[in-house]
């Protein structure tokens, strides 16, 4: 299944609210929630109570990404605020494995994010316990970055290991991807696409609609 999460990071923030409800309302299946905490990315966003604010306005999946150091302090607070997918990086998890245990226990899906260094046999040992996996094709911090061409031959190969073993989980890919180059981490094995620009700028519904066109080729 390909789902569209459209990154609020993209979006007007005088709008907030507005803009989210129009891409549930144009079919965006997720919402991504990117949370920054200016250590282990240089940037600050937004935490828990604007997460639990836009709970109210929207029933379509909220997905999550911590980028914050040590995320297991807050797993049950976000939980609580309405994640229904809390996605944690390898590199700001001393005890990935317990991380993963706690996401589960809140009843959350998880996802396991990779910085575009990282390389994915730093997960091989959990590939069976996530749900998601995000390659951050992106050094992450913030929106309207350059898609890095290695991570493509991330996905792929990727993509190769999970049907190896069997799994089906889903690869997510954040960072520089709007419908004019979308085809290339379809193509690699991605099936969830986060995208900030690519949606928010210009005219948002038909953005939405343009990736949906091109989802449906690879259905
Ligand atoms: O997590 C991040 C950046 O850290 C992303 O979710 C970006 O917000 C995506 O924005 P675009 O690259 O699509 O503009």
């Amino acid at each position: 299944m390909y789902i569209l999460a459209p990154s609020v990071l993209g979006a007007d923030f005088t709008k907030l609210g507005e803009q989210i409800k129009r891409a549930d309302q144009a079919g965006a299946e997720y919402i991504h929630l990117d949370v920054m905490d200016g250590e282990f990315v240089p940037s600050i966003s937004f935490g828990m109570p604007v997460i639990k604010a836009l709970r109210g306005i929207t029933k379509k999946i909220f997905d999550v990404h911590l980028m914050i150091e040590q995320p297991e302090r807050y797993i049950e607070e976000f939980a609580a605020c309405g994640a229904d997918v809390i996605t944690v990086h390898v590199e700001s998890c001393k005890h990935l494995d317990r991380v993963i245990h706690q996401i589960k226990e809140t009843g959350a899906k998880v996802g396991v994010a990779l910085n575009p260094a990282t390389p994915i046999e730093t997960i091989i040992h959990v590939l069976d316990l996530v749900d998601m996996i995000l390659i951050m094709s992106v050094n992450p911090g913030f929106g309207g970055q350059s898609y890095i061409d290695y991570s493509t031959e991330k996905i792929r190969s990727l993509r190769n290991l999970l049907n190896e073993r069997g799994l089906k989980t889903d690869i997510q890919v954040d960072g520089g991807i709007t419908s004019d180059n979308v085809n290339v981490v379809l193509d690699a094995g991605a099936n969830i696409i986060v995208s900030g620009t690519g949606v928010f700028k210009g005219n948002l519904e038909e953005n939405i609609t343009r990736f949906h066109e091109i989802f449906k080729c690879y259905n």
